[in-house]
């Protein structure tokens, strides 16, 4: 218990606060009596968590939240959807349909578990931060590491979506203005624009107090990317395969599929169409190791679900894992659409970036063009709510017992984007950014952390570990561990 009292006033959406003191009980007496849950889920969901003199009920005390079940399924649509969803087409490219269809529902479905036992430990817990349960679990180690982990996850995934910015708002500002590439304009460098885009939208954006005041900038965001996927589709039956490349001086190029060998090339010249126009259903390559970061990354939204979870009106565990899983079924919906089509677009020429691969054959059309803009500013209104956690995991990593001050809270806001903004201004490309992400914080915050948490925190009287529940989530672990690995 001794770690659990000293931790106990914690940040939450910047509000510092000991449990004891709302209920006026020992802390021991809480911990020890109090199980936040309702695993029978017997208790009306509206009165779950409320404070209520007579009856014992169990409640969460660190936030009262006001957010609506309908802005939270936006916002964490929103902290789910980002640039992952221009990776899949490519995944998919490397691994056929089958393949792909198969490896998607796995990380779909984990990744719903996985927020189940997150939600489950927090009730247990009663503080609804990934952080606290990483030290109510192993302490200090396992705070820190919860804490490096979302901050590594988030400023990867935030560089990715300015580095968006970077390299397409020239591109759509250029081809609307009808202006000259080489003219040296300041709103032609990609470099100034993330600059302004970070000074005038994000960090307002960023600076709120609360999670909640995002729900109609999500809402946008995603309807931003729903016009995405419908001109995705649209394209499909636009662009004709075998495809000829743009190029500026009007003498149309063959695209080769990359991976494609010398002896694929007839000493004639022309080009077998060796899978280049025709869909595979399961295959190989040196690429398909890819596949699960990639998917891993596309599905990451677990350092914000508890943040949302702080927010939401009336909370209960079954509330939230609802809001969990119409965000994640629409965004598996939505990520096998975009996939599968930007796939049988552009078959094995597709790019790992799918825009960049629009751009190769029609880089002035119009639709490409609004699909840019409409990506741009859909991620760019996603960097503040992936944001939000890593502020949280910075305050409860560096300041865990202060209260909260506007000041800290627009400091850590204002470095962390200029952060983002050097890492954006140097960095490689983008692929580089999803690999290395992907391959480590990413399936550590899914697949692991949550596993290993759960095992620690649900009491052994309430779960033995040989129970069905916990076995199966030992194995997971196991297997995630070694994957990883490998
Ligand atoms: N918090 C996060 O890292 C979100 C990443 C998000 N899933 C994406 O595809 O971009």
């Amino acid at each position: 218990m001794e770690p659990v009292q000293s931790e106990m006033s914690v940040l939450v959406n910047g509000k510092s606060h000991d449990v004891g003191d709302d209920m006026n009980v020992p802390m021991k007496t809480m911990m020890e009596d109090d199980l936040y849950d309702d695993p029978e889920g017997t208790l009306a969901e509206n009165v779950e968590f409320l404070p209520s003199s007579e009856s014992k009920k169990p409640r969460f005390t660190d936030f009262e939240g006001k957010t609506s079940f309908g802005m939270s399924v936006f916002n964490l649509g929103n902290a789910i959807m980002g640039s992952g969803i221009l990776g899949l087409a490519y995944a998919m490219s490397n691994t056929g349909i089958i393949l792909f269809l198969f490896l998607l529902t796995a990380v779909a479905v984990l990744s719903l578990y996985s927020i189940h036992l997150l939600l489950k430990a927090s009730g247990v817990v009663g503080i609804r931060a990934y952080e606290q349960l990483g030290f109510r679990a192993f302490g200090t180690p396992g705070k820190l590491a919860a804490g490096i982990a979302i901050t590594l996850q988030n400023i990867g995934a935030m560089s990715s979506y300015l580095f968006i910015v970077k390299s397409e708002f020239p591109l759509v500002i250029q081809a609307f203005l009808k202006a000259d590439v080489n003219s040296g304009e300041w709103y032609l460098n990609g470099n100034y624009l993330v600059v302004l885009v970070s000074l005038t939208v994000v960090l307002p954006l960023a600076i709120m107090k609360q999670l909640g005041y995002l729900g109609y900038t999500s809402g946008f965001s995603l309807s931003c990317m729903v016009f995405f996927l419908i001109s995705v589709i649209y394209k499909k039956f636009n662009i004709i395969c075998p495809f000829e490349e743009f190029t500026f001086n009007n003498t149309a190029v063959h695209l080769i599929p990359t991976e494609m060998s010398l002896t694929d090339i007839h000493h004639d010249g022309h080009v077998v169409d060796d899978g280049q126009c025709s869909p595979r259903m399961f295959t190989v390559n040196s690429q398909t190791a890819y596949t699960i970061p990639i998917l891993a990354f596309a599905f990451v939204c677990h350092p914000e679900v508890l943040p949302i979870y702080t927010e939401l009106r009336n909370p209960s565990k079954k509330k939230m894992q609802h809001v969990s899983n119409i965000s994640i079924f629409i965004m598996y919906v939505m990520y096998f659409l975009a996939a599968l089509f930007g796939y049988l677009t552009f078959y094995s020429n597709v790019e790992a970036e799918l825009l960049h691969t629009y751009s190769k054959i029609e880089p002035y059309d119009t639709l490409i063009l609004c699909v840019r803009l409409a990506v741009l500013t859909a991620v760019t209104l996603t960097v503040p709510i992936v944001l939000f956690p890593v502020r949280n995991a910075i305050q409860q990593m560096i300041f865990p017992n202060k209260t909260f001050n506007w000041i800290r809270h627009i400091v850590i806001a204002v470095t962390l984007l200029s952060l983002i903004n050097m890492l954006v201004i140097f960095a490689p490309n983008i692929l580089g950014i999803f690999g290395i992400i992907g391959a480590t914080s990413a399936p550590c915050l899914i697949f692991i952390f949550p596993a290993v948490f759960y095992i620690r925190i649900v009491p052994k009287e309430d779960e033995p570990m040989s129970s069905r529940s916990k076995i199966l989530v030992s194995r997971w672990t196991e297997i995630s561990l070694k994957s990883l690995r490998f």
